[in-house]
């Protein structure tokens, strides 16, 4: 299932978020978002998971969703949302139960989605035993339980430190390159950008329009650290980002 964006603008009272934004999100690709602070990046991920209506435009979900999908659209926060109580194994069987789905069909989910996200050996622990970067992998796995197809991703890894979010990279392209998801990440971090997305969407500040859509052909595996192709589009991004980023911690300023 793609999503296809078309003139999409939204306000909330007097404050214009977002103008005219126009973007397609194809099935298997990861789009990134990148753009100053307030520029409304949030807001968009808010406008494609349906939770709140535009004030303009339309957004579309072209094609039909995988088969077994049980939510279309599945969140992943920076803030992991686990319920504390609840084991790893019993944070994944949470949406599942939403669901109706029958014990044995879960646990089979469950086991699933574990392996792939190498939590196997850690379904019984509580969050409080896990480390950021483990929590994080179950908020995925989570998600990854209900198939879904696609997954918005609010800065998914700005919480965590950057040893930690490096790890995290290479388990989403590991993820991905086993078997493609689709996925809107938003995100402030370029490094991570260039290292997930087949196409970086790059802001301007509020309201935020599409300033440029940047593609990036390289496979997600060839992609690691020090890769100079990678280096250059990162610093491509800085260049259109710098003026956005400079005006618009101004303006916060002068709020
Ligand atoms: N529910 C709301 N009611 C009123 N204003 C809102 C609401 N949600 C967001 N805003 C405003 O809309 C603007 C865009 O917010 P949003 O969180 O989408 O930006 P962002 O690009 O994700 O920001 P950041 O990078 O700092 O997380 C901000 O000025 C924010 O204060």
């Amino acid at each position: 299932m793609d999503i296809r964006l078309s003139g999409v603008s939204h306000r909330y009272d007097q404050t214009e978020v977002l103008r005219d934004i126009s973007l397609e999100i194809p099935s298997g690709k990861i789009v990134c978002i990148v753009g100053p602070s307030g520029c409304g990046k949030s807001t968009l991920l808010r406008l494609i998971g349906g939770l709140e209506q535009p004030s303009a435009g339309e957004i579309l979900q072209v094609g039909t969703p995988p088969t077994d999908c049980l939510n279309p659209l599945t969140y992943v926060f920076q803030d992991f949302a686990l319920l504390p109580w609840r084991t790893v194994h019993g944070n994944i069987s949470l949406v599942l139960e939403d669901h109706g789905i029958p014990s044995q069909d879960a646990d089979d989910i469950i086991q699933n989605v574990l392996a792939r996200t190498k939590l196997s050996d850690f379904a019984k622990a509580l969050p409080k035993q896990l480390s950021g970067g483990m929590k994080q992998r179950v908020a995925i796995a989570r998600a990854l339980a209900v198939n879904p197809a696609v997954m918005l991703m609010d800065e998914p890894l700005s919480a965590l430190d950057s040893q930690t979010r490096e790890l995290l990279m290479d388990d989403l392209v590991n993820l991905w390159t086993r078997t493609p998801f689709t996925a809107v990440y938003v995100t402030h971090n370029l490094a991570e950008a260039v290292r997930l997305g087949h196409s970086i969407v790059v802001m301007s500040r509020r309201p935020g329009e599409i300033r440029e859509i940047v593609h990036l052909d390289q496979p997600l595996e060839q992609r690691g650290l020090g890769n100079v192709e990678m280096e250059e589009k990162q610093k491509y991004l800085w260049q259109l980002m710098r003026e956005e980023a400079q005006a618009a911690d101004a303006e916060l300023i002068h709020v």
